[in-house]
């Protein structure tokens, strides 16, 4: 893995998103002395990880740069840190609805710009990671950017720009999605009469084998069968998920109203 990290690593912003990434790289043997983060707060993030209120006068030959803070930010963090970029910076961008077209006009002097979009579970590595960049960006670039994401879970390269709002939608967004579907399973089954904290236990334990067969097995509509007898209670219930298919109906709405709100992020609104 320590083939994989950067001379060093500068965080622009170090919150919920940036911080589980850190996390599992600092647990994949990630030298704490060799980040810095700079965070308003100034609250320190993780032992012997440098964190600074100020940019610095330079930075350090081959830093790897990664904007985690919000995307309104943008504009404040370049007027900043454009004047830090020189011909040996990666730039990695986490931000929503940012694009690389942005990034490049707001970061002219950086080697090589990247888009990166991770989820929550990387902090375990069991994210996912989508990454895009042009032909613009050098072979180099693409490694390095590859390997820094390489321990945070599955890293899949996109191949066309007008795709990343859809799978931040899916991949980016969806932990929430899912945490929301393990509330309702779980409230549903108290609306049945199950006591709430043993329905939170199981609507969660459920989830976690299901998840976890669904990874190492085949196609999951084929497990959802395994489970439904003909006849029996599972294809009752399947059957109220699939009318009119009313779950993917929902779930499709879900990622378009994420995906648009990207769009219209790219668009400044
Ligand atoms: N949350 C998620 O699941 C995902 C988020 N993202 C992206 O990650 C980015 C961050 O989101 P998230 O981690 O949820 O947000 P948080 O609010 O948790 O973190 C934002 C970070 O930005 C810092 N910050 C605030 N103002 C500035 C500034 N002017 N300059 C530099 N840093 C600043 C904050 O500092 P301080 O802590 O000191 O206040 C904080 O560390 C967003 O761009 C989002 O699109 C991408 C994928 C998934
Ligand atoms: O909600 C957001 O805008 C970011 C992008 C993906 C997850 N969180």
């Amino acid at each position: 893995m320590a083939t994989g990290w950067p001379p060093h690593l500068f965080l622009v912003g170090c919150g919920n998103m940036a911080g589980q990434m850190l996390h599992r790289w600092l647990a994949c043997g990630l030298d704490p002395d060799r980040v810095t983060i700079l965070r308003p707060s100034g609250r320190p993030v993780a032992d012997g990880v440098r964190v600074v209120t100020a940019y610095p006068d330079a930075l350090p030959q081959g830093t790897t740069v990664m904007l985690g803070m919000k995307p309104h930010q943008i504009a404040d963090v370049a007027e900043q840190l454009a004047p830090l970029c020189t011909t040996d910076t990666v730039m990695l961008s986490i931000l929503a609805g940012t694009t690389l077209a942005d990034l490049r006009a707001r970061f002219p002097s950086a080697r090589d710009v990247v888009r990166a979009m991770p989820n929550l579970p990387v902090g375990i590595g069991q994210g996912v990671v989508a990454l895009y960049t042009d032909e613009q960006a050098s072979s180099a670039g693409r490694t390095e950017a590859g390997a820094l994401m390489a321990p945070l879970g599955l890293c899949e390269w996109i191949a066309d720009e007008a795709l990343f709002n859809r799978v931040t939608a899916l991949s980016g967004c969806g932990p929430a999605f899912l945490f929301r579907f393990i509330d309702a399973l779980a409230r549903a089954g108290e609306a049945i009469g199950i006591p709430p904290e043993q329905a939170a236990r199981m609507a969660m334990a459920t989830v976690q084998g299901a998840a976890t067969m669904a990874a190492a097995q085949e196609n999951p509509a084929t497990l959802a069968d395994q489970v439904a007898s003909p006849g029996g209670m599972t294809r009752e219930g399947l059957n109220v998920l699939d009318a009119d298919d009313r779950l993917l109906t929902l779930l499709t709405d879900t990622l378009e109203a994420a995906r648009d709100r990207g769009e219209a992020m790219a668009r400044g609104h």
